[in-house]
């Protein structure tokens, strides 16, 4: 696939967006008139750089309104566009973007439309410039790439072609099935957007809401497999306006952008049973364990904790200052090492998560897919006689395991010989239901993408939960079984617990740790007997609880001697509490699902407002 990306899909200055992508690895780059318009150097410098830096100019656009104007403004328009191919004579481009017309002025006229996009094309010719037609999806008369094709068919005319955009066509739900119609020799170039399908006018939509596809909701898949299939072979060009893309670092977004374009690749290649060039997404079956760097003070603190839900040190590292805790399928490991990545963890974060460790069942493959992602891996140093785990960089530089059934057994039989106490006989919790992330906000779609290229998961809506302090944005991914969820939540109000912890950690993390049990009740009574710092929810909950769901009195009165928090989903019911904050930082959650696949949404604003009342002792 050529790749190409828009200079307003990036932010910062023209030079640097233009060293971004070239750095990023795309082999060109669009330039979008106001980049140019507001940059320092000529477009005859600005050409030269590309051709430095080894990027191709794919094209120059836009320009707008001139097919079907009345007499008065056509010849101003067409001379508009002269001037305009000198400047894609410096840029190294031939091809330039016409946008359908959106003036009121326009005429509903299709002949004429026909006339002024044949002389567009003489014009072009007599220049050696070719020009895109683009219906945007707002165009006054022209809106939807049928007609926008039906015009260039008509006019027959070898200078003028047709831009597909997926957001003008897949944001009015025109049938990928209608670019089979289009011929490939006359597609000049293609244009890639994902955007969630909002309730909201398309102009607006379009220049906010755009994002790098596999973060929003598109059938991006089948309309690339259908672009395909015509046999063009051109560049294949993301255009995202979205303003948090622009207050986001450039390099960040080029990579994600490739790392989006390849995703699409191969998951159009799939949708069409053809060979991908990576391997499949990885098939997680959970999470194996979870690794706490802590120095020794709060090493203990998350041990009265793990004892308070049940959990036993199980055994000890054989040369490292690691313990495993373990109980039912969870597994924590408390890493206290004087070095290492977990003990430069815990100097810049303070005791909190500092990996995961996923089950694959192939570590070769999933290696080889985050490759072919540019997710980089993570190594150090392997003392004579130790092995390692491969990992990868996940969020807020915590590492990401990928354990297979051979790594698993040889990791806890040989590197944890020695036997501390006996796993508990009757494990109350069972395994981890879900780990909580939180992020900046201008961060969430940069992992969203990243867990959703690599791991077979589904995304959930993105959910607003209302904090004491201002909005959370909350969105999970989830396999298909339900076997691995993790949820990642951002927000932009500087007050949100949300955002206090980012804060108070020093960047984005491991927030809170949901483990699953078959009996809440009886978990939540050995927690409380065990003296788990239980989160206290206030009795206008309960109140409320036992109108809304009509519960019976005292399995309400249960509930709210035990802080347990509740959710029904037509027959499906989830019950959930929380433990305060260890270290300041982590918090835990037992679920107990019946049937019921959320997270308690409804509930999470009552949470929020619990522990809001802790700001000042749980946090510095
Ligand atoms: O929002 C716009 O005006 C606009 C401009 C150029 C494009 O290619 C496009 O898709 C939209
Ligand atoms: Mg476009």
């Amino acid at each position: 696939m050529k790749t190409s990306i828009a200079t307003v899909s990036v932010s910062g200055a023209l030079g640097d967006k233009l060293v971004a992508i070239a750095d990023a690895g795309y082999g060109g780059a669009e330039i979008f008139e106001n980049d140019l318009l507001s940059a320092p150097q000529s477009a005859r410098e600005i050409g030269a750089l590309m051709r430095e830096l080894g990027l191709a100019c794919t094209m120059f656009q836009p320009f707008r309104d001139l097919e079907g104007l009345p007499d008065t403004m056509r010849a101003r328009a067409f001379e508009r566009m002269k001037r305009k191919f000198e400047v894609m004579e410096h840029l190294g481009t031939d091809l330039v973007l016409l946008c359908s017309n959106c003036s009121p002025h326009a005429l509903d006229d299709r002949q004429r439309m026909l006339d002024d996009l044949h002389e567009l094309g003489e014009m072009a010719a007599a220049h050696g410039k070719r020009v895109g037609y683009e219906a945007l999806a707002w165009g006054r008369h022209v809106a939807d790439h049928r007609d926008a094709w039906a015009l260039v068919r008509d006019v027959d005319h070898p200078a003028i072609g047709l831009v597909l955009d997926s957001f003008h066509s897949l944001s009015r739900r025109v049938p990928s099935a209608s670019i089979g119609d289009i011929r490939a020799d006359k597609l000049f170039i293609v244009q890639v957007a994902d955007a969630p399908y909002i309730e909201m006018d398309h102009l607006n939509w379009s220049r906010h809401f755009r994002c790098m596809p596999g973060q929003g909701d598109f059938a991006l898949a089948q309309w690339a497999a259908a672009i395909q299939r015509t046999g063009y072979d051109g560049w294949w060009s993301l255009e995202i306006f979205n303003d948090r893309f622009r207050a986001g670092s450039a390099h960040t977004i080029a990579r994600d952008g490739l790392r989006a374009l390849r995703f699409m690749e191969d998951q159009a290649a799939r949708a069409a049973r053809r060979d991908s060039p990576m391997p499949p997404r990885i098939q997680p079956s959970g999470v194996e364990f979870i690794e706490f760097a802590a120095a020794h003070e709060e090493a203990e603190d998350f041990g009265k904790l793990f004892t308070a839900l049940g959990f036993s040190p199980v055994a000890r590292h054989r040369s490292k200052d690691v313990v495993r805790w373990q109980q039912g399928g969870i597994n924590l490991v408390v890493n206290s090492e004087p070095e290492g990545l977990a003990h430069s963890f815990d100097i810049v974060h303070g005791g909190s998560v500092c990996a995961m460790g996923i089950a694959v069942p192939d570590q070769s493959a999933a290696l080889a897919r985050a490759e072919a992602l540019d997710i980089p891996r993570f190594r150090q140093a392997v003392a004579p006689g130790e092995w390692e785990i491969p990992s990868l960089r996940g969020i807020g530089g915590s590492l990401l395991y990928l354990v297979d059934q051979a790594t698993r057994d040889a990791m806890w039989a040989d590197e944890f010989p020695v036997a501390l106490q006996s796993a508990p006989a009757q494990p109350l919790l069972t395994r981890v239901d879900h780990i909580a992330q939180t992020m900046h906000y201008e961060e969430m779609l940069s992992w969203l993408l990243y867990y959703h290229a690599l791991l077979e998961v589904n995304k959930t809506p993105q959910l607003e939960i209302a904090d004491p302090m201002g909005l959370v944005y909350s969105q999970a991914v989830e396999t298909p079984d339900g076997a691995l969820r993790f949820t990642l939540n951002g927000s932009l109000a500087a007050g949100s617990l949300t955002s206090r912890f980012i804060q108070a950690y020093f960047g984005a993390g491991v927030q809170h740790i949901a483990l699953s049990c078959n009996d809440i009740f009886a978990a939540a009574e050995q927690a409380q007997a065990r003296g788990l710092p239980f989160l206290e929810i206030g009795p206008n909950y309960y109140e409320d609880l036992e109108a809304r769901f009509d519960l019976p009195a005292d399995l309400v009165d249960r509930m709210a001697r035990l802080n347990i928090l509740y959710d029904r989903d037509g027959d499906a019911e989830y019950f959930q509490f929380y433990s305060r904050a260890v270290a300041k930082r982590v918090f835990f959650e037992v679920v107990e699902r019946r049937g019921y696949a959320g997270y308690g949404a409804a509930n999470a604003a009552i949470r929020l407002n619990a522990q809001a009342k802790f700001r000042e002792r749980d946090e510095d």
